[in-house]
């Protein structure tokens, strides 16, 4: 069941490219697997919803809540709209957290001072709290979480932020360019380009997990949009905290147990992808260990 539901995911993931953003439903084949894969996944959430509604099954789950909800007006929220919501909260936190590991393994691989320092950390907490690894423990992973922003600042999967213009407005430039932005118009943030910008980033291209360290802080020298990789405002990304659990649960287990090695080339961005996905196969050797 865990097999076919990543599969089905995987289809939906396949289908993120640039011209899906601009014609969503085009015909192409990657489309039509993820329409299928959509369908596919609804049958099996609805089929969960309804047993639990048969048998007055109730769990303490993300899924349970969106069945409880109800809309201001008292109206519970339909079987579709619990199928859909639950896709798309698995969704967002899914490739989201899959890609960013992979960068942040990727850097970390390619960099053996950040790998040593990150290292040095982990033996540093063993020492500390023994080998378990719970909420508390990870909240002092503070190197560990540096170097994950920092590699979501090089590589944020959503490489730009689009809003409606609702009120019109104007921005002023750093130079003191004036621009008028209309109502109804739709804005893009690139986030991509935002987090090169050299008055912000010192030599933004590297890999340098300690501009965000006590001392130097540079995302917020800019104010508070200088790091979006997780958005901002009223839509910024609710799932943030626990994305860096899951990312440092993940980092932190691998560091602890393997002496891990990058074979590929360090991999390029697949620009065809609207989410910038690693290109190609990230291969790395390992060989078991335990840190002490
Ligand atoms: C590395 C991990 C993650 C990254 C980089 C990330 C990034 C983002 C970004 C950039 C947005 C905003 C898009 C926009 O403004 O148009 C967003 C929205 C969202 N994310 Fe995440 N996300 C991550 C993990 C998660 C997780 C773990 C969850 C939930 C379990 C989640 C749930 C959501 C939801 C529901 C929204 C929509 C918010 C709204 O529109 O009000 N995300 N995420």
């Amino acid at each position: 069941m865990l097999d076919e539901f990543y599969t089905l995911f995987h289809e939906i993931e396949n289908s993120l490219s640039l011209i899906n953003f601009f014609l969503p439903y085009i015909p192409i084949p990657a489309n039509r697997r993820r329409d299928a894969a959509r369908i596919k996944l609804k049958e099996i959430l609805s089929e969960t919803v309804r047993s639990r509604k048969r048998y007055n099954q109730v769990e303490e789950d993300a899924l349970q809540n969106l069945i409880d909800s109800k809309y201001k007006d008292g109206r519970s929220i339909s079987e579709d709209e619990v199928t859909g919501l639950m896709i798309g909260l698995i969704f967002a936190g899914e490739h989201t957290n899959s890609l960013s590991s992979a960068w942040t393994g990727s850097y970390l691989l390619n960099d053996a001072k950040c790998l040593m320092t990150a290292i040095e950390e982990q033996k540093k907490i063993i020492k500390k709290f023994g080998r378990r690894i719970d909420y508390h423990v990870l909240l002092e992973m503070y190197t560990l979480d540096r170097c994950i922003k920092e590699a979501l600042r090089l590589h944020p999967t959503a490489p730009m932020l689009l809003r409606k213009v609702h009120k019109h407005f104007t921005v002023w430039t750093k130079e003191g360019h004036e621009y008028e932005i209309p109502a109804g118009h739709t804005i893009v943030s690139p986030t991509v380009l935002n987090h090169y910008i050299p008055y912000i980033y010192k030599d933004p291209e590297v890999y340098d997990p300690e501009r965000f360290g006590p001392g130097r802080e540079e995302d917020k020298v800019g104010g508070k949009f200088s790091y979006t990789s997780f958005s901002g405002g009223r839509h910024a990304c609710p799932g943030e905290a626990y994305g860096y659990m899951q990312m440092k649960v993940i980092w932190s287990y691998l560091l602890r147990n393997y002496e891990l090695k990058l074979l590929s080339p360090f991999p390029k961005e697949e620009w065809r992808k609207f989410a910038l996905k690693p290109q190609g196969k990230v291969m790395v050797s390992y060989k078991i260990r335990q840190l002490a």
